[in-house]
C-alpha cells in the first residue's frame, strides 16, 4: 500500500492545467482567474468629495469664516472652474473636487444666507476627500488564487472589466454505484439506503469550481458500471463511488480495467480512504472512492480538491494547521487516520466513533485531525495536526 503522500503526487501527475477562455463578468462568479487582473484605471480617477457640504481653498479656515458660493459640483457633473480665495463651491458626495479646493465642510457645519455660507464654531479638520487612486492605482493587480466570490467580483467590476479570462471548469462526471441505493426521497425497501455521497461531493467539487454530472446510479453489474463509465466519457476527471473494495460485488478496478483503465494505484495507507484507485480512462482521469460515505467525502477533501485546484492552476496543498489536544489518545495504527473533531475552545476533540459510516459526525465536526502511521500516544495539550473542513 502507497502513503496518503505518494498517492497525492501520482494522482497530481494525472492531470495539467486547463485551457483559458473569456467569460463576462456576469458569469465570473465561482470561476478562477487564469492570472492577475490589472485596474484599467484608478479608484477614483479624481479626488471626490466623502460627504455632502461644500469645498473650500482655505486649509484651517475658524468659526465665523464666510464664503461665497460660486458653483456647483455633483456625481457625475464636476464644476469645471476653479475654487480660491473666500470662494466655496456647493458640492456632493462622490462628486470631483474642484481645483483648488483643499477641503469640504459638511452641510451641517455651516450657516447658509442666499450664495453665503458661514461657518459655525462644530467644524472639525477632516478634508472629507477621497484622493484620486485612494481605493487603488491604474495597474495594480488583483490574484485571488480561489474561485472568485461577490468582494472579487465587484472589485474586478471597479477596475474596468467586463470581461474576464478565467480557466475552464473541470468537468467532473459522479457514478455512484450500489444495488442497495436509491435516490435521496424515494422511499426504501429492506436493505436499501439512500444514495448521500454522491451529493455531497457534487456539492463540494462545485464550491471548487467545477462543473459536475451526476449520472445514473449503476447497479453492481459490469454492464451496468460500463453504461456509466461510456456516459462519463469526455469528463476532465470521473469519479466512481464504492464497489472499490475487495468484496464479490466490488467491480470498478476490474471493469474499468476491461475499459482500458491504466491503473496508478489501488489502495491507500489511509483511515478512512483504504481502497481508493486511481488512473488513465480513455483521457479522462478516474479516481476510485471508497463507497462508505465519510471515506469519499474525505478522500474527495484529500485528493480530488487538490486535482480541481490543480487543473484551475491554483496551489494544488491541502492547508494544515497546528492546534493543541483537547484530550489524550491512544497509538495510531499502521494507516494515516483523518479523525473527526470537534474544536473546543481552540482544542481538537477527536469525536469517540470514528465509523466511516457515520455522515451525522463529519457534518458536525470542524476539522479533520490527522494523525501520522504509527504514531505514538498522546496526551492532552499535545500539538496535532489539523485540517479546517469546508462549510
Ligand atoms: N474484507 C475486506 N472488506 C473491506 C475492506 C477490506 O480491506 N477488506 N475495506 C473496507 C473499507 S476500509 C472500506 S472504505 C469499504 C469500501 O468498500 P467499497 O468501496 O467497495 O464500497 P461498497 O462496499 O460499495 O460500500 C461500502 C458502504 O458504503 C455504502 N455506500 C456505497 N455507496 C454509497 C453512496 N453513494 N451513498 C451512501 N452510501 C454508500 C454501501 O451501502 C456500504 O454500506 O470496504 C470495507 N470492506
Ligand atoms: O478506509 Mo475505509 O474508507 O476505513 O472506511
Amino acid at each position: 500500500m502507497i502513503s496518503v503522500e505518494e498517492a497525492s503526487a501520482a494522482l497530481l501527475a494525472l492531470v495539467s492545467r486547463l485551457p483559458v477562455e473569456r467569460v463576462p463578468l456576469r458569469a465570473a462568479r465561482g470561476r478562477v482567474l487564469s492570472g492577475p487582473v490589472r485596474a484599467r484605471h484608478a479608484q477614483p480617477s479624481f479626488a471626490a468629495s466623502a460627504m455632502d457640504g461644500y469645498a473650500i481653498a482655505v486649509a484651517d479656515p475658524v468659526p465665523g469664516q464666510r464664503f461665497r458660493i460660486k458653483g456647483e459640483s455633483a456625481a457625475g457633473h464636476p464644476f469645471t472652474g476653479r475654487c480660491d480665495g473666500d470662494g466655496a463651491i456647493r458640492i456632493f458626495t462622490g462628486a470631483p473636487v474642484p481645483e483648488g479646493a483643499v477641503r469640504v465642510i459638511i452641510q451641517e457645519d455651516v450657516t447658509r444666507d442666499g450664495d453665503v455660507i458661514v461657518l459655525t464654531d462644530t467644524v472639525g479638520s477632516g478634508t472629507h476627500i477621497r484622493p484620486e487612486g485612494g481605493d487603488f492605482d491604474a495597474g495594480a493587480t488583483h490574484d485571488p488564487q480561489r474561485p472568485l466570490g461577490s468582494r472579487d467580483i465587484a472589485l474586478l467590476a471597479a477596475m474596468g472589466h467586463g470581461k474576464l479570462s478565467v480557466i475552464r471548469r473541470p468537468e467532473v462526471a459522479i457514478i455512484m454505484t450500489g444495488d442497495e441505493l436509491r435516490p435521496p426521497g424515494t422511499l426504501l425497501a429492506t436493505g436499501q439506503i439512500a444514495a448521500s455521497n454522491g451529493y455531497g461531493l457534487a456539492a463540494m467539487l462545485e464550491d471548487a469550481g467545477a462543473q459536475v454530472r451526476l449520472l445514473p446510479i449503476a447497479a453492481d453489474t459490469p454492464e451496468s458500471l460500463g453504461q456509466a463509465l461510456d456516459l462519463a466519457a469526455g469528463a476532465d476527471l470521473v469519479l466512481t463511488i464504492g464497489g472499490a473494495s475487495v468484496g464479490d460485488h466490488d467491480l470498478v478496478a476490474a471493469t474499468a480495467g476491461a475499459a482500458g483503465l491504466e491503473l496508478s494505484f489501488h489502495k491507500v495507507a489511509m483511515r478512512p480512504g483504504k481502497p481508493l484507485l486511481a488512473g488513465k480512462l480513455k483521457g479522462s482521469t478516474l479516481v476510485g472512492l471508497p463507497g462508505n460515505p465519510v471515506s469519499s467525502m474525505v478522500c474527495g477533501l484529500i485528493f480530488i480538491l487538490p486535482l480541481l485546484r490543480s487543473m484551475l492552476g491554483l496551489p494544488p496543498g491541502v492547508p494544515r494547521r497546528v492546534v493543541p489536544l483537547a484530550v489524550g489518545i491512544g497509538p495510531n495504527g499502521p494507516r494515516e487516520h483523518y479523525m473527526r473533531a470537534t474544536l473546543r475552545d481552540g482544542r481538537a476533540q477527536p469525536h469517540a466513533r470514528q465509523d466511516s459510516s457515520l455522515l451525522s459526525i463529519l457534518a458536525d465536526a470542524d476539522v479533520l485531525l490527522v494523525r501520522p502511521p504509527r504514531d505514538p500516544e498522546r496526551g492532552p495539550g499535545d500539538p496535532v495536526d489539523v485540517i479546517d473542513l469546508p462549510r
